[in-house]
């Protein structure tokens, strides 16, 4: 059988329990030999990053660490970074075929917020020529087709399979997990980390005992 493997990209500025129940869920539905976090180096979309890369890849590691399944942190977009390359996914994604191989099944995992701006992305109609693309439903967004680019939603609908068929195939299908629902957004977490709480709802324990200790998200 096919290698399959879950890659789950982000800033995780700071990586919370929504991120891990994403994993989670993904991991599960797909049945993966790995789950892969891919911390970004430099997200070109983003405003400057508080955590270093050092900070979120380690607190990466603790989130994850104890879940039931095989998971590691991969630090291809971190090193590129420190190129002063861009993060592409497309790269990421080119990489880890070359590595994986023709006939391993890739599922890259995202939330709607990025599904509704798939199209923003560098290269993004040549994302499914690597992977497959899986939405998670996020509360706040649209994830309806209606609410998506034309683009978007044309070359998303199109290609909708179920997880038993993206299981079998090595890329090029998509899944919407409507029922996933986890209200946490890393934003959310840095406002109240900043006014003095402690946020531990939304944030594995031992990531919340890094927190404190590095001192991070106070100004
Ligand atoms: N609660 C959530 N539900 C579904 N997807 C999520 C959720 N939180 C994050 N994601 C997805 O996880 C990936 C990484 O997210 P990211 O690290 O940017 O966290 P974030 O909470 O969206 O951060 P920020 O608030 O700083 O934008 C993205 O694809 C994002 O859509
Ligand atoms: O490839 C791109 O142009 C691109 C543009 C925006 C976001 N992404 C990826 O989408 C993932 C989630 O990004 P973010 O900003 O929500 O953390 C992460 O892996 C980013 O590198 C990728």
């Amino acid at each position: 059988m096919a290698y399959r493997v879950a890659l789950l990209g982000g800033s995780y500025d700071p990586v919370h329990l929504g991120h891990v129940a994403l994993g989670d869920y993904f991991a599960n539905l797909l049945q993966v030999d790995q789950l892969r976090v891919i911390p970004t180096g430099l997200p070109w979309q983003k405003a400057t990053l508080q955590a270093s890369s050092q900070q979120r890849a380690d607190m990466l590691a603790l989130a994850f660490a104890g879940q039931s399944y095989s998971v590691a942190v991969d630090l291809q977009e971190i090193a590129r970074g420190a190129q002063g390359l861009p993060t592409y996914t497309i790269d990421t994604l080119r990489n880890v075929r070359a590595e994986l191989g023709p006939q391993a099944s890739i599922a890259f995992v995202m939330g709607a917020d990025q599904l509704q701006r798939l199209d923003t992305w560098h290269q993004w109609q040549a994302l499914s020529d690597y992977a497959h693309l899986c939405v998670a439903a996020r509360p706040g967004y649209d994830i309806a087709t209606a609410g998506l680019p034309p683009a978007v939603a044309k070359a998303f609908t199109s290609r909708l399979a179920t997880p038993e068929q993206i299981r079998n195939t090595p890329h090029g299908l998509t899944y919407l997990a409507q029922d996933f629902a986890v209200d946490i957004s890393a934003t959310q977490i840095r406002a109240a980390l900043q006014r003095g709480e402690k946020a531990d709802s939304l944030i594995p324990p031992l990531v919340l005992d890094y927190i404190e200790q590095h001192k991070l998200y106070r100004s």
